[in-house]
């Protein structure tokens, strides 16, 4: 068995790890990690594990967690795990980290648009950037996995094979994103209070959110140039789930079918991307509860542009499923082990 700590096992994103880990049948969670809840049956604060987890909530003390664990998953605030990390623990535990301390390699980058400073530059350039689609081969080698964002992943998989086939201009690419509200985590904040999302939408972030980096940097690869991109997020009433619709130029004539052939090559044997039939639009519904990216497309002939549509559940493919999928690609098992959780509908 695979043992397992997570620090953060109280937040949103910890606690689908819980939900996802416990149908696992390689791993024991060994540690369930907190910083206002330590000593507290973890069932106590989340009653949908009553009967299914007993333990109690520990610190997040990695020096000690890393004698007793073979994984530590770090759900997190962005910079903890830069400021908790060292060679001795990397030396004895592998570290899925579900911040974004790892994602840009560009330190200067990172402090400029996250406002902190790196407390552990020295391993950014080892750090793999856990997107199991593109960097599989990296992540089975991992010590380090940095796990996406969850705008990022649904972007990023959405433009991806147009990117690195060509077909689009990258950098006229324009992301409009949508996010229920656990994106934002457990944290009381007025933003996300019942009256302030309920009946509404709105843009946030815009021209400044954290993510644009991110995609920039990866998609930039596909490419093999440096991209800049335009991304705005909004935040929607639902509880989980992100559709990003992404707009760019065309650079030569193509066809649905031509187009569709190079999401296929991308994307026919990859288990937890579903490349829609002609023109039905992915909906976040349809993998709610789920690992999977739903992703299709539609060629606007009087405008020469392309629009590239993906759903996923930010929970799931956007954070917690992605970093199990990073972990059985590290541990040598099946990909999918753990993950093959059928959407909730309706
Ligand atoms: N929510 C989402 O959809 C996604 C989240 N992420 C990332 O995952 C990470 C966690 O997000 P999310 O679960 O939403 O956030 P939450 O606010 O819901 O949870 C944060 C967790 O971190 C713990 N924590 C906070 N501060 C400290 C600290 N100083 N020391 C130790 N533990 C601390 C909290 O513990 P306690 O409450 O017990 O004090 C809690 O368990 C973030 O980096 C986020 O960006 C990534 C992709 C998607
Ligand atoms: C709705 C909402 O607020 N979403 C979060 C993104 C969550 C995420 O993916 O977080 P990290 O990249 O920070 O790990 C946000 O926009 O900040």
């Amino acid at each position: 068995m695979i043992k397992v700590g997570i620090v953060g096992a109280t937040g949103y994103a910890g606690s689908e790890l819980v939900r996802i880990l416990l149908g696992h049948k390689d791993v024991e969670i060994k540690w369930y990690g907190s910083r206002s809840y330590i000593d507290k049956k973890y069932a106590s604060i989340y009653q949908n594990f009553f009967q299914l987890v007993d333990a109690n909530c520990m610190d997040d003390n990695m020096e000690v967690l890393a004698d007793q664990v073979d994984v530590i998953f770090t759900a997190t605030p962005q910079g903890l795990c830069a400021s908790l990390v060292n060679e001795e623990i990397l030396s004895k535990v592998k570290i899925i980290d579900l911040s974004a301390d790892f994602r840009i390699k560009d330190v200067k980058v990172y402090e400029e648009w996250y406002k902190l400073e790196h407390k552990s530059p020295q391993f950014i350039e080892e750090a793999v950037y856990g997107l199991c689609e593109i960097n599989r081969e990296d992540v089975k080698k991992a010590r380090l996995v940095a796990n996406p964002g969850c705008y990022t992943t649904c972007s990023i998989l959405t433009c991806y094979p147009l990117v690195k086939e060509g077909i689009i201009d990258p950098n006229t690419i324009i992301v409009d994103a949508k996010s229920g509200t656990s994106g934002a985590g457990r944290g009381a904040k007025v933003d996300n209070l019942f009256c302030e999302v309920n009946e509404n939408m709105k843009a946030y972030g815009v021209a400044t959110h954290r993510h644009t980096p991110e995609i920039e940097e990866q998609l930039g690869y596909a490419c093999g140039e440096k991209i800049t991109i335009n991304f705005t997020p909004h935040l929607v009433p639902m509880n989980r789930g992100i559709l990003a619709t992404a707009y760019a130029s065309l650079k030569k004539d193509v066809t649905y079918e031509e187009v569709k052939a190079i999401y296929d090559k991308y994307y026919a044997d990859e288990k937890f991307v579903r490349v829609l039939e002609k023109d039905v639009c992915p909906q976040t519904k349809w993998v709610e509860g789920s690992n999977y990216v739903d992703v299709n497309f539609k060629i606007d002939p009087r405008t020469n542009r392309i629009i590239m549509m993906g759903a996923i559940d930010n929970l799931v493919k956007g954070a917690a499923g992605q970093a199990v999928q990073n972990m059985n690609l590290m541990f040598g098992l099946k990909e999918s082990e753990g993950l093959e959780l059928v959407p909730m509908f309706p």
